[in-house]
């Protein structure tokens, strides 16, 4: 029984951050853990783009969401995390977890949340993409970003092997074997993972020294890119052209006005695969997409409409 007088000693909220490139399956794994969990979850979103794509497909259901559009919250979104969550903390939730933009560095944003005396850390969990994760991390361009997610993670889960052939499921183990030696990886379709796993006690925690220096400059690496238009879209058309996208795009998201549907579908792709999702839950009848590229100055509009014009 707590005695009149004592000092107030409120337990701190656990606080856990996802992260893991561009598609690798951070949203996947943040609504596989919101249905599992019985508890009030507060979850903090950040897409590096104008539009939040993330944050209309997470199921979070008791507007415990907070978004951080639009940049990057291991760098020049820091103030904005902070922010975003103190409104969390106000909210009372049992525990929060933060998804990072496909370029953050996770252990890097465990650390801004932690200035928050009101949060304690459970777990940074890092995705990787099975079937691309040796090409991102040779790319000049990105391999550094890729790298250096796995710096501090407490676990990895090597996602999408169902995409990935058994040598660039090889190539993968062996390059996180290299990148994190003795962290647990556990191979996962759809993110697939029993909610307990993810709980700091279920796990044997290695405390890794992050990289010494914060790899800046993102926004002259990743470029991210939108599209609103009102004109809707022929599906074939438009299907051929996301077969031939170039090298360059990373990632590209958001809802595509086909002729033949009353609302916007969503659409995910990611280095060449691609999958429709459900139609947009708000009226608004145009297709609106992002994407993020490794190289400046692609049109995203040209590419898209190609043949359909
Ligand atoms: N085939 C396959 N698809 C997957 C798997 N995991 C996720 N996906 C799909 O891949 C796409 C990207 O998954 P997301 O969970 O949105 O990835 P993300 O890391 O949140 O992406 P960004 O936030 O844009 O960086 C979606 O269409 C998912 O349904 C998997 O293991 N296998």
């Amino acid at each position: 029984m707590a005695s009149p007088g004592a000092p107030d000693a409120r337990p701190t909220i656990p606080v856990s951050v996802i992260g893991g490139f561009l598609g690798s399956g951070k949203t996947t794994l943040m609504n596989r853990l919101l249905a599992e969990s019985p508890a009030r979850t507060a979850v903090l979103v950040n897409d590096f783009g104008e539009i939040n794509v993330d944050a209309a497909v997470l199921n979070s259901g008791d507007g415990l969401t907070f978004e951080l559009a639009n940049g990057c919250i291991c760098c020049s979104m820091a103030d904005g995390l902070a922010s975003a969550i103190a409104r969390a903390v106000a909210a009372g939730p049992a525990r929060i977890l933060i998804e990072t933009s496909g370029v953050g560095e996770p252990r890097r944003v465990a650390e801004y949340a932690l200035l928050d005396p009101a949060l304690h850390l459970d777990l940074v969990v890092t995705l990787a993409d099975a079937a691309n994760l040796p090409d991102q991390l040779e790319d000049p361009l990105v391999g550094d970003t890729v790298a250096r997610q796995f710096d501090g993670a407490d676990l990895i889960l090597l996602n999408r092997v169902d995409m990935a052939g058994p040598q660039a499921r090889d190539a993968a183990r062996a390059a996180l074997r290299r990148l994190a030696p003795g962290r647990p990886v556990i191979e996962t379709v759809r993110a697939e993972i029993p909610a307990a796993l993810l709980v700091r006690d279920e796990i044997t925690v290695f405390a890794a020294a992050p990289h010494g220096h914060h790899h800046a400059g993102h926004d002259r690496i990743f470029h991210p890119l939108t599209l609103t238009d009102p004109r809707p879209f022929d599906r074939a058309a438009l299907n051929r052209a996301l077969g031939r996208l170039p090298r360059s795009l990373l990632r590209l998201k958001g809802w595509v006005q086909f002729t033949d549907a009353p609302r916007p579908q969503l659409l995910q792709w990611v280095q060449g695969q691609w999958e429709f999702g459900p139609e947009a839950a708000d009226q608004t009848s145009a297709t609106r997409l992002m994407a993020i590229a490794s190289a400046p100055g692609l049109d995203l509009a040209a590419l898209l409409r190609g043949d359909a014009d």
